[in-house]
């Protein structure tokens, strides 16, 4: 549960930082919700973790992606190596870094990759179910406990990442069953697919839909029939850091299809949760709506790694820099007509 004492403490403290009252807008905002997640009056959200799951999607198959299968294995050794955008950022941020392989097709011999595999990709969900109920059980426990480690190591707020080719047909079937809403409204292009494509990806999570019929209140059901190891994993990192009331920043659109996941697993985890950006991705803005979320920037994005969230993280970080701010009593600075004590 948050901590709203706290977070009134310290509303009533922000509006004694020499600034006029509410001037610094959505930042004061932030500086109270991550009071209220933390329980600290001075929360610090430094350093930030990162933490990146990969996985393959059976539906892949189906050439709902841009890219072939392989870029997923690939990506992991970019990662591991330093060359993904999501490193680049990372450095900038200051952020631990790690990357988990929960799910990739093949053999990935880089000692580097945190091993997590639970299945050499998921099968493809327009025939068959994606996984079985053991899988996705030990897929959201490896993302609980990784997220647990680096929380050890000293994280203070999560960001968490991922990569997996096909995953935006897994995330848009995902949205589709937890929203009711038309498979047409919230499909999109993913790494770039032309139109006619987007129209075969649309028919397919239709399909798919439509042989499963998954219950959208049950997590594990959804994860079964049409989920993704790395969108399981993300879920149970994030139930990971709302248990130890770290804040999570929220990336892009499969992001936010695992966060949806993790309200399912355990609603107090929304409250953890910080938009960081909006994707181009249509049904990001959906799921977004669905957890009642406003994302701090919007830059046409739609990379996933966690880049969107690295790039939020600086606004973040500013919100709770604001509370090292003098009060107009100790600057000696005159107090406005509106002000109250
Ligand atoms: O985060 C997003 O909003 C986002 C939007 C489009 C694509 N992606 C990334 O692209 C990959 C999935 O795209 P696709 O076309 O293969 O389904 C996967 O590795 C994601 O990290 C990510
Ligand atoms: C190159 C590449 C990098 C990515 N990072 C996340 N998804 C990705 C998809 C592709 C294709």
């Amino acid at each position: 549960m948050l901590y709203e004492q706290i977070g009134e403490e310290v509303r009533n403290y922000i509006d004694q930082l020499t600034k006029p009252r509410g001037s610094l807008g959505r930042l004061e905002e932030l500086a109270i919700e991550i009071a209220k997640m933390t329980g600290e009056r001075f929360p610090s959200v430094t350093p930030p973790g990162v933490l990146v799951f990969a996985a393959d999607h059976g539906i892949a198959k189906e050439g709902v992606s841009a890219y072939p299968q392989e870029v997923t294995a690939q990506m992991v050794l970019n990662f591991v190596r330093g060359g993904a955008a999501i490193n680049v950022f990372s450095k900038q941020i200051g952020a631990i870094f790690s990357v988990v392989d929960v799910g990739v097709a093949i053999d990935i011999h880089e000692e580097r990759v945190i091993a997590e595999k639970v299945a050499y990709g998921t099968n493809n969900f327009v025939d068959e179910q994606a996984m079985t109920k053991e899988e996705a059980e030990r897929a959201v426990q490896v993302g609980h406990r990784q997220a647990n480690e680096m929380i050890d190591q000293g994280i203070r707020c999560l960001i968490v990442g991922e990569m997996g080719i096909g995953n935006t047909t897994t995330a848009s079937a995902l949205l589709a069953a937890i929203s009711g809403r038309n498979v047409a409204e919230l499909v999109g292009k993913g790494t770039g697919i032309h139109d006619e494509a987007v129209h075969h990806k649309r028919s397919v999570i239709e399909r798919a839909l439509l042989l499963h019929k998954p219950n959208p209140s049950d997590p594990l059901d959804l994860l079964t029939k049409i989920g993704g190891f790395e969108i399981a994993a993300m879920a149970g990192a994030m139930v990971a850091a709302a248990e130890r009331r770290i804040p999570i920043l929220l990336d892009g659109f499969i992001c936010t299809v695992a966060a949806l996941i993790a309200q399912r697993l355990n609603e107090q985890v929304v409250h953890y949760m910080i938009a960081g950006h909006e994707s181009v991705e249509p049904g990001h803005r959906i799921a977004l709506q669905l957890l009642n979320k406003e994302p701090l920037v919007r830059l046409h994005m739609r990379l996933g790694e966690g880049s969107g969230a690295a790039v939020a993280f600086p606004i973040v970080h500013m919100a709770t820099a604001m509370l090292h701010m003098a009060t107009f009593a100790s600057a000696n600075v005159s107090t406005g007509s509106d002000h109250h004590e």
